[in-house]
């Protein structure tokens, strides 16, 4: 291609057309140029859009794969220092081994100290205190930010939570006066991503409950031999923080079925569960403290956490309805600018099968459709093509899962 106006090829004899004809085959040459730079624009974005996919798989891929590599650690507190090495002795099976340190390392120690061990028992890093490791499976939220009015579609779930968690929070003396207890625990199961972790945060907040979450599988992966002592952390951190909700996610990784292999990680998990376990059945004046649990494995869960006194209220949360999903874009699109011609009971009826996390995903790339197409109004079009983003993205985790 020319880049200099010399050397350009005129279309036309310079000497023998007119001024008029001349202008006339400019012109046509102009918007052939023009509709040609419209259409390599248009791949270009398009080519921006497809390696914009790559990039994010390809961040997600290095991410599961990182997961991946990184192998549980398991805590010890040092017992000895002697010349030969450090003697430490693991917590969960109180194994006592003698393991080599740099002197760097050895510096930072003394006894007594706690610290993280990898499988062949290396020290690995010094834990500072008890706080540490709560702080890092603990998530600790004074006032939640999120009210019922942000859930969409769960209305008889909202209602029954309410009942369970909300009253017996602000009104104990009325249960008291009738004569009944409570629920213990409340455990919500349902697939992932419909609004169990919101339903929990929502009924903290209007009862200005402080909301302790713990992750089952943190628990039980994170830092093995230390889960019983995290549970028993867990209902005194809520003890600390009365009025609380304190929410186990994914109950499952403590409370599965008992199988019959004895490893020392099935054992960790049982002794995990047996402190739970007694945690609620020596509650028995709970104070201001509610107890909700949830798993998207209801199947897999052990009978034994479902009896009298335990999590004794089941609440199903499903994938929404139609109806739900289209009040979950409402949701989500309250600070959006939409398009006029968006229809979201259209939309709702088209993403069978999205979830409420879907719905929001679908929200949020159909603004960045707009963004990447230069506009700041968000249509119909883009929240089409953010469904189709979305579904491969699922696909491709199903994918990354299969494989873990
Ligand atoms: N019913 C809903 N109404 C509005 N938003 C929802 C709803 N369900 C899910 N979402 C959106 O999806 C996000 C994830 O939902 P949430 O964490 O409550 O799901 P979950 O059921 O606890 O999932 P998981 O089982 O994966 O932990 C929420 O932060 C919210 O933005």
């Amino acid at each position: 291609m020319s880049d200099t106006a010399d050397e350009i090829d005129l279309p036309y004899d310079e000497e023998e057309t007119s001024q008029q004809e001349k202008i006339q085959v400019l012109e046509e040459r102009l918007d052939g140029l023009e509709s040609r730079n419209e259409e390599m624009r248009d791949k270009l974005l398009d080519a921006n859009a497809e390696n914009n996919k790559y990039q994010q798989k390809l961040e997600r891929l290095t991410h599961e794969n990182k997961k991946l590599k990184q192998s549980p650690l398991f805590v010890a507190t040092v017992q000895e220092m002697t010349d030969d090495g450090v003697i430490i002795k693991q917590h969960g099976n109180n194994q006592e081994a003698l393991t080599e340190v740099t002197d760097e390392l050895r510096e930072e120690l003394d006894h007594d100290a706690r610290v993280a061990v990898n499988n062949s028992l290396s020290i690995v890093k010094t834990l500072s205190d008890e706080t540490d490791v709560r702080a890092r499976v603990m998530e600790v939220t004074e006032s939640p930010d999120v009210s019922y009015d942000d859930i969409g579609g769960l209305e008889e779930q909202m209602q029954e939570v309410r009942e369970t968690v909300e009253m017996p929070l602000e009104k104990p003396d009325m249960f008291r006066d009738v004569g009944i207890d409570p629920p213990s625990g409340v455990l919500l199961y349902g697939p992932p991503g419909t609004g169990k972790t919101m339903l929990a945060k929502a009924v903290a907040n209007q009862t200005d409950a402080t909301f302790i979450k713990m992750a089952g599988s943190e628990l039980v992966h994170k830092f093995i031999g230390e889960g019983a002592k995290l549970v028993r952390d867990l209902f005194e951190v809520a003890r600390e923080h009365e009025p609380a909700v304190i929410f186990i996610d994914e109950i499952d990784a403590i409370a599965a079925t008992r199988t019959e292999s004895k490893t020392s990680g099935d054992a960790e998990v049982q002794r995990t569960m047996m402190q739970l376990l007694s945690e609620m059945d020596g509650f028995e004046d709970r104070g201001e403290i509610r107890i909700i649990a949830a798993t998207n494995r209801f199947d897999m869960l052990d009978r034994a956490i479902l009896r009298p006194g335990r999590f004794d209220r089941l609440i199903e949360v499903p994938k929404p309805d139609e109806e739900g999903r289209e009040l979950i874009f409402e949701i989500h699109t309250r600070d959006m600018n939409v398009a006029d011609d968006v229809e979201f009971a259209v939309l709702a009826a088209e993403v069978e099968e999205a979830s409420g996390a879907d719905v929001k995903a679908i929200c949020t790339e159909a603004g960045m459709f707009a963004i990447r197409d230069d506009r700041t109004e968000i249509r119909m079009e883009d929240f089409r093509a953010a469904w189709e983003k979305v579904q491969a993205e699922n696909d491709d985790e199903e994918v990354s899962k299969t494989f873990a």
